[in-house]
Formats: C-alpha cells, structure tokens, sequence
C-alpha cells in the first residue's frame, strides 16, 4: 500500500486543514444548534460525543475518505478472518476470538480456534470456581485468601487494570495483587503481609522467559519452600499462564496446572486470555465472561458498523486528525472514575507498544507522526496536576473524558460534584474565556489601569482545545468490556492508516540485551571499558558504591 501521507485524501487534509485550522469551537457550535446530535453516537448506554473537536462535515468526510484510501475496511477483515498480520512475527493477532461469544469459527492455520478458547474458559472457570469457593486447599489444607498474580507488562497492566476497575464486585475473602517490577520492593512489599499457606502465585508470562517475571516467580517460590519445606506443595500453590509448557515444566509447575493461550494473542492484547486467570478469580466467571460479551459487542460494531457510525474508526480518525495535521504528540486519557484508575497505564502500554513506529509494513522508513505519548489520571486529581498545561499552554493535547452516570456507592453529594467537573472541564477546554472576557470580570475592582490587562491576559485562556467525553450507565464488567475495546480497535483503526504493524515491539529489545551484558559485568569489581564514557562511569561508580 501506498504510504497514508501519499494518498489524495491525506493531500486533501492537508489543504482543509490550512482553510479551517482558525476556525474555533465557540463559533461552530453557534452556527449549528445540531452539532451535538450530528457529533455524537450511541452504543448501547455508552455515548461517545465527539462534538467538542475541531471538525467540520467536510473534515468528518474526508477522514472517512482517508479509512476507504488506506483499506481500512479490508484491514479489519483480515484481522477477523484470522490472516498472519503480524507479519515481523508472522502471526494472526485474535484478541477477538479471545472473546468470539458468538462462537463463529475463526481457523488459524487452517484449524478453528474457537474449541480450544472455550477448552480453556471451562478450565478457567473450574479452577475459579474452586478456589473462590474455599474448596481449594493449600497444603496444610487451608482456603486460599490471596492470590499474587507475577507478570509484566501485557500479563500485569490489562488484568491489573480490571481487577481495579471491578473491585465492587470482587470478593472480599480473597484478594488479588500485581507483582511486576523487578525492583525486590515491589515483591517483599507484598509477600510482607501473606501467609504462605494461604497464598497462590499465579506466574503470567506468555514467553515464560521474561528476566523480571522469572526473577520474581523463582524468589517467590524460595519464600514460599522457606517457610514449607516441602516441594510437592509447590502444586497446591503455583499455576501458570503461558503458550511455553516446556518452560513452565522446567520452572518446576505442574503443566495440570497451566493455563494456555497461543502465539496469535498479543501481550498487550491478552487480559481477555488466560491471562485473564486473576480477574476471574477476583470477580468470578460469569463476571469474566459479562467484560468478554462487552468487547464482543464492540467487536461486532467494529466489523459490520459503517464507518460514519463506527466509534472505533472515528476516534482513530480523530486522532490521525490531531496527530499527523495538527502535530499534537500526546493525548490525554482522562477517566472521572476512579475505578479506571489504571485504564491510562494500561492504554500507555496498548497504544504506546503497537505504534511507536518508524517502519512501514514493507519496512520503509515513514516522512509522518504515528502514535501519541499517552497519558492521564483520574478526574478530579488530574485537574489539580497537569490541567494548566493542558488549558494555557500552546501545545495541543486532546483528551478523552470518561464517567459513569451511576455510582457504586452512593455517598452523598461526592458524585454529582465529580460529574460537575467531568462536565465542566471539556466545556472549558472548548469554550475559554477570551481576553475582554476576563478583563469584564475584573473591572470595577481595585486593580487598574496595566496591571488590570496584564492580569486579563494572564487569566484568559484561548479555549479551542478539543475533547471526547465518553459516557455509560455505570462501570459493570460488560461496560468495561467495551470501553476496553473501544480502545483497542482505535489503536487499531489507526495502526491500519499509518500502514505500519501495531503487533510488534521490536522497540523493547535492545535495551533488554544491553542489560544482560552489563548484567554479567556486574559480577565483579574490575572496572569497565567497553561502553560509551558516560555508561562506563555509572557502571564504575555503581561498583564503588555499592560496596
Ligand atoms: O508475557 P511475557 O512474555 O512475560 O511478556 C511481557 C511483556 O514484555 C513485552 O514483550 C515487552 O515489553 C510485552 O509486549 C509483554 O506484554
């Protein structure tokens, strides 16, 4: 495929852009009482408004154009239909299937997948099931109450992510923590407090050979035969997920108690897989299977929807819009629940590791942007961190808001006000206060003369800045299901136009194989040459010090 940058839509872009970069929202908005309606969509209870950005028909039309131009539509079908488009890899990528609840036959190779998803669902729930029952026994015949779940990246942000986001429907008797940094802290932090009696590790990784996650898997397992001296009890308490049997083998699991998944599930792309395993055992199957039949929701929406009505492909759009004609390099994810307080760590990883490009999929080097710098907290917290930039500065940052109508608890007035701010701060971002605005607001006041206009500048804002606001009845395990794949199909949608493969990450491996030489070269005392001057002296002064 010609490369995004070449094709006349993109050149027509370029041209619209020039003619309506000026334009502000304030003045769209008053010229057409029915933006909002003719900029908005509904799936089920979730309302994407997508009114607050700066479009026009004629932008929407030829973005639209630019997803024909670059096959958008044939992109998503291959995707569907199975075909290796991981082609550094050559391997399908079929998080769908993952969640297929229609069980439409997906063959890989030639093979329908879908029996051996929904072997390993039943395994899945079997094993839940026992242990959030009490009726798996640790070794001295005791119920699990925590589970430690030691995994990194795609096998700790995503299921972390949902664990967090569904913790009003998780049981209280069993808890669930995430250990990923190689950093000791993290692990001696969370085994502080457990029983090893009582505990099961859960090992993700879908390579099972990952440095951090191995690292973490094998002290836990010597705390763990520290305090029972007994090795046959490993099995009460240690299960794996990974697509590696031999290597779970070899670390010492018992492959009864392994659950699998396949090369077509990308790392960051697994929650929806074994992977999964925590997430069932903090909330349940059935709730497991209520976050799939969300994402299947969107799946279907994505593959049949036309694209003016599609919200995946729009928000990609949205964001090839700001990125590649407005030269915006980040996007803010901006969550008014605090249940999604990871979703922005969680999308950093989905966004950031499949686009993060410089090669085309014929591995031409690329003359435009690809993904953004991904990041955010959630509402009201964000607003007393980083939200000055984001209103005054001259960058450019587009933001997703998102909140639930209903909130868990019910505790007083706290909702409405978080709603109020969820409300009020896309207005802001689009409205702004221009400049006689402020000054109106100061006259008649003490301050005067030039201090007063120094001060109506310094306190008008030029607005203009463009948000969508996400809205849904409430964070059940479906709704999260399908914000998720919301997400994941605009990554997606925009991986497709920029033509570059969103399912690798070759990006990670040249620092992972630095690390292992200079690893080596930690074993001893003797100083270092081999490096760069400035590597070299950290490594030596590392040496000193650390004696
Ligand atoms: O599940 P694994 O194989 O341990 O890999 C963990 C993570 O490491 C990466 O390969 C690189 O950071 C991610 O893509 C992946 O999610």
């Amino acid at each position: 495929m010609t490369q995004p940058s070449r094709l006349p839509a993109w050149q027509s872009l370029d041209r619209h852009f020039r003619e309506i970069s000026n334009l502000h929202m304030r003045d769209l908005f008053a010229a057409d009482p029915q933006r909002f309606e003719r900029f908005s969509l509904r799936l089920d209870d979730i309302l994407f408004d997508y009114s607050k950005n700066r479009i026009t028909d004629q932008t929407v039309t030829l973005l639209l154009e630019l997803a024909r131009q670059a096959g958008l539509r044939e992109k998503i079908s291959a995707m569907f239909r199975g075909d290796k488009i991981n082609v550094t890899e050559d391997r399908a990528v079929l998080h769908v299937a993952l969640r297929n609840r229609s069980n439409r036959p997906i063959p890989v190779d030639g093979e329908d997948v879908v029996p051996d998803v929904n072997r390993v669902l039943d395994q899945m729930r079997r094993f839940s099931d026992l242990v959030r029952s009490g009726e798996w026994r640790g070794c001295t015949g005791k119920a699990i109450t925590d589970v430690v779940n030691i995994g990194i990246g795609g096998s700790d942000l995503g299921p972390k992510m949902v664990v967090k986001a569904l913790s009003p429907y998780t049981q209280p008797r069993l808890r669930v923590r995430f250990v990923s940094n190689v950093d000791e802290a993290d692990l001696v932090e969370n085994l502080s407090c457990l029983d090893p009696e009582t505990t099961l590790f859960c090992v993700s990784s879908k390579t099972f050979t990952t440095q951090e996650t191995m690292t973490n898997a094998r002290s836990a397992r010597q705390w763990f035969l520290a305090k029972i001296n007994d090795q046959a009890a490993i099995a009460k308490h240690f299960v794996a997920v990974s697509t590696n049997a031999e290597k779970v083998a070899e670390f010492g699991i018992d492959t009864a108690n392994m659950f699998e998944f396949w090369d077509w599930v990308g790392g960051r792309y697994s929650l929806w897989s074994a992977i999964g395993l925590p997430i069932a055992l903090a909330v349940g199957m059935e709730a497991f299977e209520a976050l799939l039949a969300g994402a299947h929701k969107v799946d279907e929406h994505f593959r049949t929807e036309p694209f003016e009505r599609n919200i995946p492909v729009l928000m990609g759009l949205l964001g090839i819009w700001y990125a590649n004609f407005f030269g915006a390099e980040s996007y803010a994810i901006l969550p008014y629940d605090q249940y999604l307080q990871e979703l922005p760590a969680h999308l950093q990883q989905v966004d950031m590791e499949s686009n993060g490009k410089m090669v085309d999929i014929q591995g031409n080097a690329i003359d435009y942007g690809t993904g953004p710098i991904i990041f955010g907290q959630p509402g009201t917290n964000g607003q007393h961190a980083f939200y000055q930039l984001i209103h005054q500065s001259r960058k450019l940052i587009p933001c997703d808001f998102l909140a639930a109508a209903q909130s868990q608890h019910g505790l007083g007035r706290h909702h409405e006000i978080l709603i109020s701010n969820f409300l009020a701060q896309p207005e802001a971002l689009m409205r702004g206060k221009t400049f006689d605005e402020a000054k109106a607001e100061l006259e008649g006041g003490e301050i005067t003369g030039g201090k007063l206009a120094e001060l109506a500048a310094a306190k008008s804002f030029p607005g203009n800045k463009p948000s969508n606001s996400i809205l849904y009845r409430k964070l059940t395990p479906e709704t999260l299901g399908s914000l998720i794949a919301l997400y994941e199909h605009k990554i997606f949608t925009q991986g497709a136009i920029w033509n570059i493969n969103s399912f690798d990450q070759m990006g990670v491996e040249l620092g992972k194989r630095l690390a292992r030489t200079i690893l080596s070269e930690l074993a001893d005392d003797n100083p270092v040459a081999s490096h760069d001057p400035s590597t070299n002296g950290l490594v030596n002064y590392y040496k000193q010090l650390r004696c």
